[in-house]
């Protein structure tokens, strides 16, 4: 999308603040003092206990091709009025810093940093609202999809939603993290064709109001396609819909591939339990039933509840558009930074809410999965020079409520940060989108159903070690020092 101009990137999709302060930096000579940022959202979405992250590919796309091409250095001097020298200078900017992430498909929780950035300043600065827009909307459609997932259960998910998403790239980076979260398909072909997922599709109704008649539409569709699924209810669906439906299929026998009918409208139980009926008395034991229509998690849920003979949910805007929590609500905080001695400084955000506090320090976020029965017992977030792989006895303790804690014992601690550039250097090697939904799906079985049911699940814990916890108070009272003594003088 060039606008007219001969080059474009997305350099400039970020902030204007960004770039005031990338100016700040380089006019005092800090911008390339090492910087360590965390990108971490801080309530569960959805009131899941759970969330899956998805927007690693796109973050890594965006990182690799990360440079101000000609145009946006002419946008930067004309209209906002930048002068020539610091234009030069971001002109020869690369990303030249060190990305650590967890891995696509990753389960994660609130609190814990899911990307750290360690970067010259300037460059950490200016990356931040690319790499927050790619990752709140992905992970927040990874997860929604995963609940959705949880109550399709075996079934068939289907992601319909491009018509009804936030745009063109919401529709198609949503229907891949969607897929990532436990959907098995989409409608979006494009989707299909860059990102390898299985594509699927029925046809609409205006198929049938076209052609005016149930019988005649079904005919012409067999007679141009070998797998067919009818939709059923343009007019009535069991007076009409269905009726013609089979009937059709009777007539073409095996000529077509009679795949089953879809339901989009009316009460989706008692429709499903009589077309059911109607299609095992002519013969259809195999066909399926799809379903569609402003479908989601809990509309599924009660759907089941009432018996409905459901075979293949097809889900759009609900999916989509997050349609319950439009935000996840990432954020991005420095936690450490260079000072004039080469030496790394910590840095905390205060906030009247504890849970806002920022966790200062270059840290790793371990998981710890207790051998007897390979569950997860948490994740434990630690300075950056401790190992928990070394220790046999861990306390792990809420971050907030110090009174909740545990001992364990017996346990392996996975590290979950995968180096995914190195110092500018692209190091890691996406897997494929299969194995990313395979991630997914592995991970989950790690957790207690207690995390992963959709109603009021069990808080997961995400403790911090006695160190980084310890390192956190000693900032707070630090910058607690510093206020009095301002209030002093
Ligand atoms: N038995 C059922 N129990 C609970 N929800 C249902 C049931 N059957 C359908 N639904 C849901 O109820 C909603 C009905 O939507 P709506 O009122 O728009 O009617 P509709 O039958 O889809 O009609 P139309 O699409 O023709 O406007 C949809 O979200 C659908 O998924
Ligand atoms: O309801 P959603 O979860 O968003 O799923 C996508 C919807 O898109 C289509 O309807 P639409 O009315 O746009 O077209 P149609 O004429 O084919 O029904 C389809 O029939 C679904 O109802
Ligand atoms: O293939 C379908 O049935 C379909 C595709 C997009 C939206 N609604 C339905």
């Amino acid at each position: 999308m060039n606008q007219g101009y001969e080059d474009d990137s997305l350099t400039l999709h970020t902030d204007l603040y960004q770039i005031n302060m990338a100016k700040t930096y380089w006019q005092d000579g800090i911008h390339n003092r090492n910087a360590v940022f965390d990108l971490y959202f801080r309530k569960m979405p959805f009131a899941n206990g759970y969330a899956i992250y998805a927007g690693l590919e796109k973050v890594i796309q965006y990182i690799r091709d990360f440079r101000f091409c000609e145009s946006d250095l002419a946008y930067l001097r004309e209209e906002v009025k930048y002068e020539e020298d610091f234009l030069d200078y971001l002109r020869n900017m690369r990303f030249s810093g060190t990305i650590r992430s967890m891995k696509e498909g990753e389960v994660v929780f609130n609190n814990e940093p899911i990307i750290q950035v360690e970067a010259p300043l300037a460059e950490a600065q200016l990356i931040e609202t690319a790499l927050l827009n790619i990752v709140n909307y992905q992970t927040l459609i990874a997860t929604k999809a995963s609940r959705i997932r949880q109550v399709v259960n075996g079934e068939i998910a289907l992601e319909f939603g491009s018509r009804r998403a936030q745009e063109m790239d919401a529709a198609l980076w949503g229907t891949r993290a969607a897929f990532i979260g436990g959907f098995d398909g989409t409608s979006n072909v494009r989707a299909g064709k860059l990102f390898g997922m299985p594509v699927a599709g029925t046809h609409a109704h205006a198929m049938v109001q076209a052609y005016k008649d149930d019988y005649i539409a079904f005919k012409k569709y067999a007679e141009s396609h070998r797998d067919c699924v009818f939709l059923v209810d343009t007019y009535d669906t069991l007076k009409s819909g269905v009726p013609a439906a089979i009937k059709v299929a009777k007539e073409f026998g095996d000529l077509i591939n009679f795949k089953g009918i879809r339901l989009d409208s009316g009460d989706m139980a008692f429709l499903s339990k009589e077309a059911r009926k109607m299609l095992d008395e002519a013969g259809f034991v195999d066909a399926k039933i799809f379903a569609s229509s402003d479908l989601d998690e809990y509309t599924i849920l009660h759907l089941k509840a009432q018996g409905a003979k459901i075979d293949s949910w097809g889900v759009g805007t609900k999916l989509i558009t997050a349609f319950d929590q439009p935000a996840l609500g990432a954020v991005y905080k420095l936690v450490s930074i260079e000072d004039e001695h080469g030496d790394m400084q910590d840095t905390i955000k205060i906030s009247g809410n504890a849970e806002k506090v920022s966790t200062p320090g270059r840290k790793k976020v371990y998981r710890i999965i207790n051998r007897l029965n390979h569950k997860s017992e948490g994740d434990y977030i630690t300075l950056w020079d401790e190992n928990p792989e070394e220790e046999s006895r861990l306390k792990m303790f809420h971050p907030v409520h110090t009174y909740i804690s545990k001992f364990v014992t017996d346990f392996d601690a996975v590290n979950l940060h995968e180096t995914i550039f190195n110092h500018g250097e692209l190091v890691y090697e996406l897997p494929a989108l299969q194995q990313i939904k395979g991630y997914a799906a592995e991970n989950l079985n790690l957790l207690w159903d207690e995390y992963k049911r959709s109603l009021n699940p069990e808080e997961y814990p995400v403790d911090l070690s006695e160190k980084c916890w310890d390192n956190k108070m000693r900032k707070i009272e630090e910058v607690r020092e510093k206020v009095d003594h301002l209030k002093k003088s």
